[in-house]
């Protein structure tokens, strides 16, 4: 093991800033509120319980050794060991990797899975690496995050700009140190070492699924719903596809690049034949829209799919979507989205309609665990089934209780961590 470890844990964590991490804090805290848990239980569960920060040594191409900084946030193994993926991308900070720890809690708890939540990251652009360079860091993220991780302790998975590939590399990592073969160390592998059928399009396919549920209880149908996607990588590539076979008209999609748009419909199947593996394909196109504006074209559900914060106070009054669904973490503020509700325009919230990955995640772990392999049929039942009871529990409890569906998927996620916390005598 490399001595490349500086650990910064709890406490001796540096404050973490206002932001998606803050905003996030006030719905679990009124969350908690309305179920009846006093304070205490805020306290508890208002950041992770651990965060790691580890500093990861990797000898570049060109033979110099640049030092990366990463993290791994754990929220709460009150009812199981943690579970999320990692990001590799030049924004990532403690804070972001906090709130998206938190937020896995939420999912887990929402889709009832034995698991809180956990989440990774890295400050790097893998984008301007080359392989060789992002397979020393993975595996000097698993070397540094050893200790922590482990298929009954925190179970890690891709998130942005990381892939089957990158999960490949750190099991093989892993299984070294700890010299034997660990499947259930992480999800999101490739088929021949372990992975589920289904993974690899599950968020889509969750994402997907709660359109159509919510936009049915909006007296809409899914053949001809005008669908703008923002984000062309795993999550929102895969949905622009089912979309497309669905009968759905995919109108805009858009990349780091930029967005294209067309009220009649795109070529998806174009597309993804086009789109390169960090999921750009728009830089293909001569005319395209800037991010900003690509967010404000008519449609009737906007899909955000690439980072946080995308629809603010800046732009909601603008966005003409009838309906948001936030296949992305975090991507709208919380006051736009209070505001869009206000409007009349459902938002169905991150810790809902994207939790389909998790939940093939989860499909994944127990199919490592028992040594037997379901088909791609059997899994997408099993998230299908999942998919439209969450989605039917959430709208039901926000139009009985008057709330936002982001409420109501909060008081229906935290239930369980709360309550497992006054069980085991932490509150
Ligand atoms: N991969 C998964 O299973 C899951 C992913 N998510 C969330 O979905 C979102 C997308 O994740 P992936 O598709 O896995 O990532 P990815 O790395 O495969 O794709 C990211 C996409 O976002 C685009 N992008 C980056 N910056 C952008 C910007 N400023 N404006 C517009 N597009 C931009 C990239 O060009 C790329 O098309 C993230 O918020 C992630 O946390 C959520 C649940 C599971
Ligand atoms: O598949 C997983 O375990 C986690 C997916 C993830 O990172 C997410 O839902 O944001």
């Amino acid at each position: 093991m490399s001595g490349n470890k500086r650990i910064l844990i709890g406490a001796s964590q540096p404050a973490l800033s206002e932001g998606v991490l803050a905003s996030t804090q006030k719905v679990v805290h009124e969350a908690l509120e309305r179920l009846g848990y006093g304070e205490s239980y805020y306290e508890l569960l208002k950041e992770p319980l651990r965060l790691l920060t580890v500093r990861i040594p990797v000898r570049m191409d060109d033979g110099h050794v640049q030092v990366f900084t990463g993290y791994r946030a754990q929220h709460t193994d009150a009812v199981g060991p943690t579970k999320g993926g990692i990001r590799f991308h030049p924004s990532v900070t403690a804070e972001e990797v906090s709130a998206l720890s938190l937020w896995m809690t939420l999912k887990c708890g929402l889709f009832d899975l034995p698991y809180g939540g956990g989440k990774g990251g890295i400050i790097c652009d893998p984008r301007t690496m080359s392989l060789g360079e992002v397979e020393r860091l993975a595996r000097g993220y698993v070397r540094a995050i050893s200790q922590i991780v482990g298929p009954n302790k925190d179970i890690p998975a891709p998130d942005v700009y990381t892939n089957a590939q990158i999960m490949a590399w750190m099991l093989d990592e892993y299984s070294r140190i700890r010299e034997y073969d660990s499947p259930g160390f992480i999800t999101g592998k490739p088929l021949v070492i372990g992975g589920s059928q289904g993974r690899e399009k599950a968020t889509s396919l969750g994402v997907a699924i709660s359109i159509r549920e919510a936009a049915a209880q909006q007296g809409l149908a899914i053949k001809g719903l005008k669908v703008c996607i923002q984000g062309f990588g795993n999550v929102g590539s895969n949905l622009a596809e089912i979309l497309d076979q669905w009968g759905a008209l995919v109108v805009g999609i858009s990349d780091v690049h930029g967005g294209i748009y067309d009220e009649n419909g795109l070529d998806v199947p174009n597309l993804l034949d086009r789109r390169d593996s960090f999921g750009s394909v728009t830089n293909l196109f001569s005319k395209r829209l800037s991010n900003s504006e690509y967010l404000l074209q008519p449609c009737d559900v906007l899909v955000p799919a690439a980072l946080e914060n995308q629809i603010t106070m800046d732009n909601v009054e603008k966005i003409q979507a009838k309906m948001i669904v936030e296949a992305a973490n975090g991507p709208t503020s919380l006051e736009a989205s209070n505001k869009l509700h206000e409007r009349g325009v459902l938002v169905v919230p991150d810790v809902l309609a994207n939790a389909g990955g998790v939940t093939v995640s989860y499909f994944e772990w127990v199919q490592n665990n028992q040594g037997y392999y379901w088909t791609e049929e059997e899994v997408n039942r099993k998230l299908e089934s999942k998919m439209v009871e969450a989605v039917n529990k959430v709208l039901a409890l926000s139009k009985s209780r008057t709330i936002t569906p982001r409420l109501a998927a909060y008081m229906l996620g935290v239930q369980k961590y709360a309550e497992a916390s006054r069980l085991r005598g932490w509150v």
